[in-house]
């Protein structure tokens, strides 16, 4: 009850910790565009402002100016400019969540008190709406921005609002932007964290193989391929072991094709139960599995494989009761392509067969 409610107000309650960083890094990717392209609107719209305002009767024309037309319009165009450079984003973030403090700040002490703050003030409440709901900061920064520039209003302001009088619509404004804002911002970022869970889950099942759920023919060959980068760059080991179930047809031809299945899913289980976290257990086609072991030469993967082959040998499948595997294992060696490395491996598993099957080989 409680965790349902939970994730109807956060999507993404109860994910692991991994999960939410890859959240945050694709929703940061993904507002980065909007919060360029938001930033340059708002800089020429500022810079139309300052215009008008020059042509307005106001008190400190200067100051206004170097407010209106330098530092805010100055803030936004480094934000614009920094979201251009992938090593500048915490920087980019910082001054976007400052700029609307500061243009607050400046409304406030330019024109509060004076007659004409009724005329000025929407641009207070623009600027909640604007922090919330459009300029692309996460709930938890806007969040932030907001309440610290809603401070300093309620701060300067609440005296007089106490008061009867106009100055009272005021505070209904400030309430009403606050909130639409809030929750804009709220059910904008809930719905980015849906759209990311279903893309997550949907690459996901793309990469799974649909009888077994270990990884498919392809996600295994992105494995291998990321080890190879791996093992290139830092020069650590890494062994594949190519594994193909024993007379196989003969399951089939004697138990039919759903036996045949069945005893695919329970081998799949133990492979999946029986290596280390850090294996990748993949099904390659048919009756054929390929497991990509990090970090270990093909020592280590013998004595591990080893023991995997025993605890195959020993279990007992549904309805076929024993069942073994003949297992063909190469360790990377460094320089030479993915294609020679699977040809040991394929090499090395049909010897296994050749020998009598229910062996381990390495070559
Ligand atoms: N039930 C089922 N059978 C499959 C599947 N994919 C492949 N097969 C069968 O797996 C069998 C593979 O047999 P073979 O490659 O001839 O070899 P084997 O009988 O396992 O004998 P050895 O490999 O020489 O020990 C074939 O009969 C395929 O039809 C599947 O998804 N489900």
């Amino acid at each position: 009850m409680l965790t349902t409610l939970a994730r109807l107000l956060d999507p993404l309650h109860g994910v692991p910790d991994a999960t939410r960083q890859r959240f945050e890094d694709w929703y940061r990717q993904a507002a980065i565009p909007q919060i360029r392209y938001v930033a340059f609107l708002t800089m020429g719209l500022y810079l139309i402002y300052a215009a008008i305002e020059q042509n307005v009767e106001t008190d400190q024309p200067f100051a206004r100016f170097i407010v209106h037309a330098l530092m805010v319009p100055g803030a936004l165009l480094a934000t614009g400019l920094l979201s251009f450079r992938p090593g500048r984003q915490t920087l980019m973030l910082g001054l976007l969540s400052c700029a609307p403090i500061v243009s607050v700040l400046s409304n406030l002490y330019f024109n509060f008190g004076s007659s004409r703050f009724a005329l000025y003030a929407p641009e207070i409440y623009l600027n909640l709406m604007w922090t919330f709901a459009i300029s692309g900061l996460t709930l938890k920064r806007a969040m932030a921005t907001a309440l610290v520039s809603l401070s300093a209003i309620l701060l300067v302001t609440l005296e007089h609002s106490l008061t009867p009088g106009p100055q009272r619509l005021h505070l209904i404004w400030i309430l009403a932007s606050f909130s639409f804002g809030l929750l804009s911002a709220f059910l904008l970022e809930k719905a980015h964290k849906r759209m990311f869970l279903q893309q997550d889950s949907l690459e996901l099942s793309a990469s799974l193989d649909g009888l077994t759920g270990l990884w498919n023919r392809s996600r295994t060959e992105a494995f291998l391929a990321d080890e190879q980068a791996r093992a290139n760059r830092y020069g650590t080991p890494f062994s594949v072991v190519l594994i193909d179930i024993d007379h196989f047809k003969h399951v089939n031809d004697t138990f039919g094709h759903a036996v045949g299945d069945s005893v695919l899913r329970q081998f799949a289980t133990l492979l999946r139960e029986n290596v280390r976290a850090v294996d990748k257990v993949g099904r390659f086609g048919g009756e054929e599995f390929l497991i990509v072991l990090p970090e270990i030469g093909s020592h280590q993967a013998v004595a591990a494989v080893q023991a995997l082959r025993r605890r195959i040998q020993a279990f007992a499948f549904d309805t076929v009761e024993r069942k073994t595997a003949s297992f063909g294992i190469a360790e990377y060696r460094p320089g030479e392509t993915l294609e020679a490395l699977m040809a040991r491996a394929d090499k090395a598993m049909y010897r296994a067969k050749a020998s009598g099957r229910d062996r381990v080989e390495a070559l």
